[in-house]
């Protein structure tokens, strides 16, 4: 459904350029939850916002970066064209329901101005779909709170009346950036279940972004690990939580409170993520890596099969493909960063 390939988005200030995403290739299905996972400013709103054309200047997406939906490139669309795919095909949940709703309209205005812009719906029609819609996301008493302002709901509803407005364009693919960081977690909880029954109901793709390892557990079906602007690993959600090979994914599950329960501790990974400003030519995790090694800091690491692994299992690391030796596992990434940089030139 969706293909995402080499995407590179770089915000160009007068001070620096910011490589935010760099080269990052992963597919979406249908009916599929694709789970993003990182720390912040690892790349991963920024990596949403690109698909559905929303980087403002000074962002800006590589001439070699291709994001197909549907097989149609949506790179180098003109507004009106992505207007149209965010209004039917791909939409987007952010974390803070306020930046979403209007809080001098009603919900069921603002509701009925998505069905009427987006599927041309108006009048009692509008009435009743947008009740359906609050029905939908399980909201109690949803003729009466089509009258009521934003603020007028919890912040657990908030959420469920953005998911609803998302869902009134009709979308195949739902995009959503950690929308259930600012909630409780029993509220969270609820929200997980509902984009579930949503997604088996309407058979949605859904693209859910957090940098919560426990969320990803829930709700994934794929997982990509994104470090500093790359994915470092990918692969199906039970390969990544049985068999993790990065180990900063490692790093990220060791973080997950109560999954090592004899420990009194909270383990996080020291350091914090980099602000890549060039291109890489080394792993960008070395510096925080346990298990660094010379050619850590020489060598840029492409995504490689995981031996152990099933099912497209890739880790972007020198330690890998792990039935090498580690002097041939390098060699392996030095001609893949290589070929890729040949690639370029002919372009
Ligand atoms: N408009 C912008 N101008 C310059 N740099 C930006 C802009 N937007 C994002 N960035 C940079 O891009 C990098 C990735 O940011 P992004 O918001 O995608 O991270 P994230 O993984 O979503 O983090 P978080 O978990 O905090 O939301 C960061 O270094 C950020 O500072
Ligand atoms: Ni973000």
């Amino acid at each position: 459904m969706l293909a995402v390939e080499n995407l590179q988005t770089v915000f160009h200030t007068d001070k620096e350029t910011v490589r935010a995403v760099e080269g990052i290739t992963f597919e979406v299905r249908e009916g599929e939850t694709v789970g993003i996972v990182g720390e912040s400013g690892s790349g991963k709103s920024v990596t949403a916002r690109s698909i559905m054309g929303l980087v403002d200047a000074p962002g800006r997406i590589g001439d070699d970066s291709s994001i197909e939906f549907r097989g149609r490139e949506l790179t180098g669309m003109t507004e009106n064209e992505y207007r149209e795919v965010r209004g039917s095909g791909i939409a987007m949940v952010f974390q803070d329901p306020l930046t979403s709703l209007n809080p001098v309209y009603t919900v069921g205005n603002q509701i009925k101005e998505t069905l009427r812009v987006h599927q041309g719906i108006r009048g009692d029609a509008a009435d009743e779909a947008a009740i359906d819609l609050l029905e939908s996301v399980s909201i109690p008493d949803a003729r009466r709170r089509l009258d009521e302002y934003p603020h007028q709901f919890s912040g657990g509803m908030r959420q469920r009346v953005v998911i609803a407005m998302a869902l009134a364009c009709d979308p195949e693919l739902l995009i959503c950036d950690e929308p259930t960081t600012a909630l409780d977690v029993t509220i969270q909880a609820q929200i997980l279940e509902l984009l579930q029954e949503l997604q088996e109901e309407r058979n949605l793709s859904i693209i859910f972004i957090t940098h919560d390892m426990g969320v990803i557990a829930e709700i994934s079906d794929w997982v990509n690990v994104m470090y500093a602007g790359e994915i470092a690993e990918s692969g199906p959600v039970g390969e990544i939580f049985e068999n993790p090979a990065h180990p900063y994914t490692e790093g990220l599950l060791k973080s997950i409170p109560g999954r090592f329960p004899d420990e009194t501790y909270l383990r996080t990974i020291d350091g914090d993520v980099p602000t890549p400003t060039e291109s890489p030519t080394d792993c960008r995790f070395h510096p925080r890596c346990p298990k660094k090694f010379d050619a850590c800091e020489e060598v840029h690491p492409a995504p490689v099969d995981v031996e152990s692994g099933r099912g497209g299992h890739q880790a972007a690391c020198l330690l890998y493909p792990d039935g090498l030796t580690r002097e041939a596992a390098v060699k392996e990434h030095e001609r893949q960063m290589e070929d890729s940089d040949t690639e370029a030139d002919d372009e």
